[in-house]
């Protein structure tokens, strides 16, 4: 059912977008005593909050396909109703965005991540406090399924002899974060009592208990709604036939809006706000959608939004081993073997406890490219590929990476990749090139293995070569930068979009704060990092005085 939002209503903050970005924040803001709206375009997802998506044999519990870790995996067979179809890469538009599809990795920042990119006062020193926060709320877990035993560890221990043979050091990852040089160990999930954890979970379930906090799923941010540089209110519309439609307005004088759907959904609600290059604009201004209804294009801010994208670089290689053990977690969808559906609906244990398809070992190591800058690579390994017996073991290049893309806008409204960010720069590929070749020495050396990708005697600088750069071969879903936090302001030929309070240049109340505002990549899998960083952001937006027009009301 799809009614008006109340046009006398008024909220202090309005948070578009409830992923990684927007849970924390709304809830650290409503928590300082504010009125908040969350405005979420997805259905509901995890069984706490009433979602409903689910396979048979869940019917019954409480339990969606989000909270139990065997069918994460399911994105990949049928996204349908769980992805966002406006964008050509994969993303969760559901109640928590990709923190209720994800792989629920779950990793404290290497200080690298943010003294290397991150400008002054979001550099570790800074943002240790928060990762700390995050970690007190949200502590991870190396041991998902509750009885806390391991299951289906033979691939992670033939690799991991392998790596120990080849000088790696075993270690709980979390409590070294600053040990990415030739370690390795279990994978850590954001999963507690076997299943999803994560803001769903712990910032939402505080949010939820206030009356300041409101939350709306199925509902569409279409646009902001701004005189010049001040945001008086979003329009908002029914998505799924379902949620509000009409202008919300914030608080006026003093409110404030705060984009956080995402390194995609971020940039396109800003050009469709007109906040972006001209040529966004101008497509955007073409559009049947949006053309009639945009703003003026002397109100335009042009700020290179979009732009200095990028993800993690995967190059995903392939092993066999006889002792590795497969399991059918596609089939768990329909088909659960009886006995470990039991156990996890009875016990929360089992192998179903743990994320398909069996994700681990995961190992560090560090290169230094031709140009002298340090590039952190992490391996990710599952259990898939080409055989029963095969392990796939992808090869991120994270922090240090120098090479951006680019996303822009269709005149359908979609988003694009337009240029991709993989590999544009020599010395990228040169450290993707060392990485593998190193790794392929270390695994050459276990016993009984097999090279099934690539074969044992292809060159490795033909096999990386081989590897289109196309986000379907070297995709890792871990999409940062299109309105990057910074000092130099876009406007005037900078790359940055926001400032350092996450506020837009030439804007006094708009906030971008989500993956979009990081500068670079960082070495592990985000989410961590990005719920830091809201914390860092509340901290940051609620410290700020209210734009002058407050002050004159105040005053007068
Ligand atoms: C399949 C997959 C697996 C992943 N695995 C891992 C992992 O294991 N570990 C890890 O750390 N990271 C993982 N990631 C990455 C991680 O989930 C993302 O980096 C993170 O969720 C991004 O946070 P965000 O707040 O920037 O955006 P998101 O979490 O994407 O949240 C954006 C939200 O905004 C909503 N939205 C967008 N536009 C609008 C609009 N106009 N109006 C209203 N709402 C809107 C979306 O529906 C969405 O809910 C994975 C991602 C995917 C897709």
């Amino acid at each position: 059912q799809c009614t008006p939002v109340d046009a006398n209503k008024s909220y202090d903050y309005i948070v578009i977008g409830s992923g990684a970005g927007g849970i924390p924040i709304a809830d650290k803001l409503s928590e300082a005593g504010k009125s908040v709206l969350l405005v979420e375009k997805g259905p509901l997802s995890s069984g706490i909050w009433n979602g409903t998506m689910k396979p048979s044999w869940l019917e019954g519990t409480n339990l969606t396909r989000f909270d139990v870790p065997g069918l994460f995996n399911q994105i990949w067979a049928d996204p349908t109703g769980v992805n966002c179809p406006d964008l050509d890469v994969m993303a969760g538009c559901v109640l928590g965005g990709g923190t209720a599809v994800n792989s629920a990795l779950y990793w404290k920042p290497h200080p690298r991540d943010f003294d290397l990119s991150f400008p002054d006062g979001w550099k570790n020193s800074d943002m240790q406090k928060h990762v700390d926060t995050v970690f007190k709320r949200i502590p991870g877990t190396t041991t998902p399924s509750k009885d806390g035993k391991l299951y289906l560890q033979q691939g992670f221990d033939a690799v991991g002899k392998g790596l120990v043979a080849g000088g790696f050091k075993e270690i709980i990852p979390n409590d070294h974060p600053d040990q990415k040089n030739n370690t390795f160990g279990h994978s850590t999930f954001f999963i507690e009592n076997g299943e999803r954890h994560g803001p769903l979970r712990t910032y939402l379930a505080t949010a939820m208990e206030r009356a300041n906090f409101n939350l709306l799923v199925n509902t569409n941010a279409r646009r902001l709604v701004r005189t010049g540089g001040h945001v008086t209110g979003v329009e908002l519309e029914c998505a799924q036939g379902q949620g509000r439609s009409g202008i919300v307005k914030v608080t006026p004088g003093t409110g404030r809006v705060i984009v956080s759907a995402g390194t995609m959904g971020s940039a396109k609600l800003l050009f469709r706000s007109g906040i972006g290059p001209k040529d966004q604009l101008d497509v955007v201004k073409g559009s049947a959608l949006d053309g009639s209804t945009m703003i003026a294009s002397d109100q335009w801010i042009n700020l290179p939004v979009g732009q200095n994208l990028n993800d993690h670089v995967g190059t995903d290689i392939q092993i066999s081993h006889p002792s590795i053990v497969f399991y059918d977690f596609y089939g768990a969808w329909n088909n659960p073997v009886k006995a470990d559906a039991d156990k996890y609906l009875k016990e929360r244990s089992g192998i179903l406890a743990q994320v398909a398809p069996n994700l681990g070992p995961i190992a560090w190591n560090q290169f230094q490219g031709p140009d002298g800058i340090v590039r952190h690579i992490q391996w990710q390994a599952r259990i898939e590929g080409r055989t029963p017996t095969s392990m796939t073991i992808t090869q991120y290049l994270g922090t240090g990476t120098v090479s951006r893309g680019r996303m822009t806008i269709l005149g359908n409204l979609n988003t694009r990749v337009s240029t991709v960010p993989y590999l544009r720069d020599a010395n990228d590929k040169a450290v993707v090139i060392q990485g593998i070749d190193y790794i392929r020495g270390i695994l050459s050396k276990v016993p009984d293995l097999t090279w099934v990708v690539p074969a044992a005697n292809q060159n490795t600088t033909a096999f990386v070569n081989s590897v289109p750069a196309t986000v379907g071969s070297r995709g890792s879903n871990h999409w940062v930068g299109s309105c990057t936090i910074g000092t130099d302001d876009g406007r005037t030929g900078g790359k940055s979009v926001v400032d350092l309070d996450t506020k837009v240049y030439g804007t006094d109340n708009l906030f971008v704060v989500d993956a979009s505002i990081f500068p670079g990549m960082m070495t592990g899998n985000p989410t961590a990092m990005i719920i830091a960083v809201a914390e860092r952001a509340a901290e940051k937006i609620l410290a700020l005085k209210a734009p002058a027009s407050r002050s004159r009301i105040m005053r007068d």
